[in-house]
């Protein structure tokens, strides 16, 4: 395969889809072969990989219609999928190789290993697990996807999925905390990029595991990687620990 590729940015014209375009404009391995928004039907034979930041619905549609037709490979990073959507694009990464993530960059991948690490160490009967997110007045969807993933990262520390661990959000008389529950907590406001902190909290002391986001070329760059890295690889449901090389086959 030569090493010049083909790409298509789905949701080409929004904060995320623009920030891509300028990280490839910037490469001269990869050409972009179409750029498309919703109502547009692009013409996938064209791409090698499309990078994807649009909306889950958009993202699941885009999967399912790759998987028909065999390709092109995925880099998927919107976020704020239902389980039902979780699930039918892991049936499309059957016949697709995609890579999805809430989160394309370094820091936070890195974080997601640090979380677990202080999770499975921290006794869930002393240490509570709060994360807490902020981001920009126009995101549509919360807990963000990148808390969620840092949730889940907790939660497998403790030997759990997250929706086994997953607090309800607090709203009037809560009742006392339950141990070993998994809060969220969202803020929204002007044009924050994206802050992250997960706090573990016993009665003697805290502990803040944070990651701030200072531009969204950041993600871009990172999904950018990634759509080199996967237009090669078989069909399956990969994410940026696979792509970095921090889970070993
Ligand atoms: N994983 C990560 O690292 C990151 C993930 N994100 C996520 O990426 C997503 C997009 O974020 P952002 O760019 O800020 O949002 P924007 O709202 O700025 O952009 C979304 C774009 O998607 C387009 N779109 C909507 N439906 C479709 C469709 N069916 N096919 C193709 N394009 C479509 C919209 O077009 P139109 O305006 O015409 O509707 C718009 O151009 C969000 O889910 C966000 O949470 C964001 C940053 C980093
Ligand atoms: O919508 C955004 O902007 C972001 N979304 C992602 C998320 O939901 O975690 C990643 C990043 O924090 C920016």
């Amino acid at each position: 395969m030569s090493g010049i590729f083909h790409a298509g940015i789905s949701g080409a014209r929004g904060r995320m889809g623009r920030a891509v375009d300028q990280v490839l404009d910037e490469r001269d391995d990869v050409m972009v072969a179409v750029r498309f928004d919703w109502g547009e039907t692009p013409d996938l034979s064209l791409c090698d990989v499309v990078i994807d930041f649009s909306t889950a619905e958009a993202s699941m549609a885009l999967a399912e219609l790759a998987a028909e037709r065999g390709g092109p490979a995925l880099v998927i990073g919107s976020t704020g999928f239902t389980a039902e959507q979780d699930a039918r694009i892991l049936k499309a990464a059957e016949k697709v190789a995609i890579v999805r993530s809430g989160n394309y960059s370094l820091g936070v991948n890195i974080l997601i290993g640090l979380v677990e690490h202080a999770a499975l160490r921290l006794d869930a009967r002393d240490w509570d697990i709060e994360v807490i997110e902020a981001h920009h007045r126009l995101k549509v969807d919360a807990p963000s996807g990148t808390a969620l993933m840092l949730g889940e990262a907790a939660a497998n520390g403790r030997g759990h999925d997250l929706e086994e661990v997953r607090q309800k959000p607090y709203d009037g008389i809560t009742g006392e905390r339950e141990p070993g529950k998994i809060g969220f907590a969202s803020i929204r406001g002007g044009g924050i990029v994206g802050e992250h902190t997960v706090l573990f909290a016993s009665k003697d002391e805290t502990l803040t595991l944070s990651h701030s986001a200072i531009d969204r070329s950041l993600f871009a760059k990172g999904a950018v990687a990634a759509a080199a890295w996967v237009r090669t690889r078989r069909p399956g449901l990969y994410d940026m620990q696979d792509v970095l090389g921090f889970r070993q086959a």
